[in-house]
């Protein structure tokens, strides 16, 4: 209920509308309660007397009655609509905005097709809830207790069968929804799942057909949906059973009133007028009952997602962003690893340990290892896509907690493994760090991470589009773009992360030439898997298993560390020290 209240407070732009629509809505409500009424007078006043211009009179005022609730409905559905839309699209831009500050440990723990749906889903059941609240709960109510005023101040002597009637209605209508309520949210989690694996198979796609895959896929994909449909259909049976069922209970009270109509009880006759009137507002009554039981179907299936959405709006970035204003643009220090572990899970086995090594201003620093001993992870406390979980990592002899995220990380041109481009034309990727860059900067950048090459054979060059994860590039002409990308920012400390891994050995020299000429005032940390790649670095570290098991400038190595001069002779066997 929390949620429900908090989300609320999402309507507070648009109190008028959320005041409008119900108030509308009343105003048809009563209209449609006239009208019974101006029928059983025709019937009873009217008809039965001969009295054709009081039929025309009262015909005349049911005619502006419906043109009113008309009005009235038009109104409400307007308002009902604006509110609700207006406040799902808030809620998506807080969750958007929220899914941005996450750190990646968050992102891991919520996982990205959790997150879709309750940006997409479960704010869309969101606004319907509310929508249909505006609409149907002010209806439902006011027209069963408007209902029931009438029949007993019009058909009195009816009035028992209603008392009998309704609270039977209102415990079958209690036990449904109650029942339905729990499957909705099970319809909700198997919606995550659906969504976690479409995200998943749809993304690799290629791995899934190269691997001959595709049938094993779809039988998962297939057990996953009729999961969520046998949910769905467990939830909705209920609610089918539930309107049959009122409806029989409606039908024998309509059939007592009849047979009060036949049968007098003592002197009193019930008029046939009174009658139909009863009927109709037994009918009303059902009517409201049932579109209200809808509607608490629709909140019940709500109130899972606004705690959805809620917790999500609710998780803390588990990098904080520390509000100091000390601007940190102009780094004249070294950044100093001392004593840091990591562990991607808490109280997990720790992926980095102890690390404490020294990266100066200018330095070119890099780093070997085995597959999983740690590299990328190290690099990625840099800028602070985690943090340690032990010791400190310090700047300028400051914790980098101390500084601002944002200023701090601005700091940073980080090029990671798997080049992630937009959608969106090749210069809108390259600017997408730094938005006011000229033609001949970005052309300048694309010559430094040799794309100039293949951007100039496309007619459109810089205006070329790429498709979403530029999947109409090659993985090299992909790298290229994202080591160009990073240089228009004109970052003070460069991190590449195995990036040419997908370069040709040309290209891969050419790069790190200019990297050692053009960008020599830069830190640079390359992390490589190719002793070529950093030979000439001023300081490699080598890295085993989470531990710094060799520091020193290419020939010490050779002499010192056992690892190093491992992958060396490996390297060299197989000729991969060609690239200088
Ligand atoms: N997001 C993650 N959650 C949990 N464990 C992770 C995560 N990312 C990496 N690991 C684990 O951390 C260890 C180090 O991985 P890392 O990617 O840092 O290695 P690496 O040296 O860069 O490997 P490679 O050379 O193959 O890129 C591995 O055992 C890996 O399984």
């Amino acid at each position: 209920m929390r949620a429900v209240r908090n989300l609320f407070s999402y309507t507070k732009p648009y109190r008028i509308f959320v005041l409008l629509a119900p108030l509308l809505m009343a105003l048809e409500v009563t209209m449609d309660l006239l009208q019974p009424m101006f029928m059983q007078t025709i019937i009873d006043d009217g008809i039965a007397n001969g009295e054709l211009s009081y039929v025309i009179e009262m015909g005349i005022y049911m005619l502006l009655a419906a043109i009113v609730g008309l009005v009235g409905g038009i109104g409400c559905t307007v308002y009902s609509t604006k509110a609700a839309v207006n406040v799902a699209s808030d809620i998506r831009n807080d969750l958007f905005n929220k899914a941005l500050h996450f750190s990646s440990e968050n992102r891991d723990a919520i996982g990205i097709g959790k997150m879709i749906t309750i940006i997409t889903s479960d704010v869309a059941l969101i606004q319907h809830a509310l929508m249909m609240t505006l609409r149907v709960f002010v209806r439902g109510p006011l027209l069963f207790i408007g209902s029931i005023i009438i029949v007993f101040f019009q058909a009195r002597e009816l009035f028992p069968i209603i008392i009998v009637t309704i609270p039977i209605l209102l415990l079958c209508i209690t036990y449904f929804s109650k029942k339905a309520g729990k499957w909705f949210k099970k319809v909700q989690e198997g919606l995550d799942m659906l969504n976690t694996k479409l995200q998943q198979s749809i993304a690799g796609i290629r791995v899934i057909k190269a691997f001959v895959r595709k049938d094993y896929e779809i039988q998962t994909f297939k057990k996953i949906n009729d999961h969520l449909t046998n949910r769905t259909i467990a939830a909705d049976k209920l609610m089918t059973f539930l309107m049959p069922i009122l409806l029989f209970i409606i039908n024998i009270g309509i059939i007592v009133a009849l047979l009060l109509g036949v049968i007098p009880i003592g002197q009193n006759e019930v008029q046939i007028g009174v009658i139909l009137a009863f009927i109709n507002y037994l009918n009303i009554i059902l009517m409201a009952l049932m579109s209200s039981s809808t509607v608490l179907m629709q909140l019940m299936r709500a109130f899972p997602s606004a705690e959805r959405v809620q917790n999500l709006l609710e998780t803390k970035p588990r990098i904080r962003k520390e509000l100091q204003n000390e601007s940190i643009k102009l780094i004249e220090g070294d950044l100093e690893f001392r004593d840091v572990c990591f562990a991607y899970e808490e109280n997990g086995e720790n992926v980095l340990e102890h690390l404490s090594f020294t990266v100066n201003k200018g330095e070119k620093v890099g780093i070997i290892g085995p597959t999983g001993s740690g590299k990328t992870t190290l690099i990625k406390l840099f800028p602070r896509l985690y943090d340690p979980t032990h010791g400190e990592i310090l700047l300028n002899g400051r914790n980098i907690k101390e500084y601002h995220l944002d200023e701090y990380r601005s700091l940073f041109g980080y090029i990671s493994q798997k080049a992630s481009l937009f959608s969106g034309s090749i210069a809108s990727n390259l600017k997408f760090g730094r938005t006011n860059t000229t033609n001949e900067q970005l052309h300048l950048a694309t010559v430094h991470a040799c794309a100039s090459e293949f951007i100039e054979k496309f007619d459109d060059k810089l205006e070329h589009p790429l498709t979403q994860g530029a999947t109409n590039l090659s993985g090299g002409q992909k790298q290229r773009l994202s080591i160009a990308r990073a240089l228009v920012r004109n970052p003070s400390i460069l991190i590449l992360d195995d990036v040419t891994s997908a370069v040709d050995a040309h290209s891969e020299s050419s790069i790190l030439n200019t990297l050692q000429t053009v960008y020599k005032e830069k830190t640079q940390i390359i992390v490589a898997s190719k002793i070529s790649s950093i030979k000439h670095a001023d300081k490699i570290l080598v890295i085993d298993d989470g531990m710094i098991v060799g520091e020193g400038t290419h020939e010490q190595l050779l002499d010192i560390c056992p690892l190093y001069q491992e992958i060396y002779a490996t390297q060299t066997d197989k000729g991969g020290v060609a690239v200088e």
